[in-house]
């Protein structure tokens, strides 16, 4: 685990202040502490990492989903102070079981969601929480604050099954704002400490706003009134030169036409489909300096070269150097995806975010016949001839 994923100990909880008001109503409706978790019963709940930067509308989509009757029990947790005291503001609270008896800082709402905040976050914290409350949900969401880099949040989720938690990475929300993201992009705006970091280092300015597009599974480009047809044509274009793996959709208010494939059921970290590359494979602009996606097409692998491919693998991501090959420039990889056909009939499909790799070998589908292998990687000085120069050398080895 990288510097910052310093976050292993169990936070301590934001008590919510409630006021709270109880309606015989809600009362009916707001399910009781039973039951804890049945480690036998158990399936696995998916976590949605809901990122954006400062203002963007992440605290809006969350209340916009608490609210809208789904049909599903979410759990929505905030990485905030702030946002408590919005959620209390905005949303009817039901506190039925926050006598001095109940340290559980759950706001149970109407219709079967639940919103707690954390001051930190991590797996242990969250499934304590799962814990705690005693039932099981459909979906947990998470809102970081707006200055979270969630190239360091998504490893914490992303567990090996062996590992037995009761909960998976599902995928990574970015709310970006459309009218001043490529003004966070191009100047770092109202982010002061990181522009001084960059500029110990030289090049192109790596800001917050690049890092939470860069990892994005979907991206929802927000407060599109607040801009013309022209400039939002602008934004897509320079987010999708940023991230070409990531599902775009545009709103306002931060109303989703639909939950399914865009905060939930994401499915954007167990497996990697030909559609998921299709996009990135369209070759790539170069519309923003920092951070682009890029795509390396070679032939199947044989199987003696399966070996020497995680060796390029874990050489550009553990050691970020090229094997067999000088890079022109220091490259930095967020986001990688791969679908590599081996000869043998089998077929690798690989997932990446930052250092952290995973490799599934599974049958290769009849359409993969003759289909050439990709790899898709996102981040910065990935498009230089040497990383493809390197793997060939190695493969080659
Ligand atoms: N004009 C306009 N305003 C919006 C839209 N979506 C959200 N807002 C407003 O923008 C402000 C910030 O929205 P939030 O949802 O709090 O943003 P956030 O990303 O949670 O912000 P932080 O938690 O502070 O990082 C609020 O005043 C919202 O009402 C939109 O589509 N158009
Ligand atoms: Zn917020």
């Amino acid at each position: 685990m990288d510097a910052d994923g310093s976050d292993d100990e169990v936070p301590n909880l934001v008590q919510l202040e409630l006021n709270a008001r109880i309606t015989a109503e809600q009362d009916e409706e707001v399910p009781k502490l039973v039951a804890s978790l049945d480690e036998t019963t158990l399936s696995k709940v998916p976590i949605t990492i809901v990122t954006g930067y400062l203002g963007a509308g992440k605290t809006t989509l969350l209340n916009y989903i608490l609210t809208e009757q789904h049909g599903k029990k979410i759990a929505v947790i905030l990485n905030e102070f702030g946002d408590s005291i919005d959620i209390e503001k905005q949303l009817t609270v039901s506190d039925t079981n926050s006598t001095e008896a109940s340290p559980i800082p759950f706001v149970p709402l109407a219709n079967g969601c639940i919103c707690c905040s954390v001051k930190d976050i991590g797996v242990a914290a969250i499934e304590n929480l799962m814990e705690q409350r005693g039932e099981l949900f459909d979906y947990i969401l998470l809102e970081t604050t707006g200055l979270a880099d969630p190239g360091n949040i998504a490893p914490m989720f992303w567990l090996d099954d062996g590992l037995g938690s009761t909960i998976f990475l599902d995928g990574i929300v970015t709310l970006v704002d459309a009218k001043n993201v490529l003004k966070s992009l191009d100047e770092g705006y109202g982010d002061e400490k990181k522009q001084e970091d960059e500029h110990d280092h030289q090049g192109p300015l790596l800001t917050t706003a690049h890092l939470q597009i860069s990892h994005a599974d979907v991206i929802i480009i927000n407060k599109t009134d607040l801009v013309s047809e022209e400039e939002l044509e602008k934004v897509i274009d320079r987010i999708r030169s940023i991230n070409g793996l990531a599902r775009i959709e545009t709103t306002t208010k931060s109303q989703v036409p639909q939950l399914e494939g865009l905060v939930l059921d994401l499915n954007a970290y167990d497996e990697v489909t030909d559609a998921d590359l299709r996009f990135a494979s369209k070759g790539h602009s170069h519309l923003d300096p920092t951070i682009t996606t890029t795509t390396i097409s070679f032939p199947a692998l044989s199987p003696s070269q399966v070996d020497k491919f995680d060796f390029f693998l874990r050489t550009i991501l553990w050691e970020e150097t090229l094997p067999n090959a000088t890079p022109d420039q220091a490259f930095e990889i967020h986001r990688l995806k791969a679908r590599i056909p081996v000869t043998d009939g089998c077929m690798l499909l690989i997932q990446g975010v930052r250092n952290i790799y995973d490799t599934n070998e599974v049958k290769a589908p009849p359409s993969a016949k003759g289909v050439e292998a990709k790899l898709v990687l996102i981040g910065k000085a990935v498009d230089q001839p040497a990383l493809k120069e390197s793997l060939i050398a190695t493969l080659g080895a």
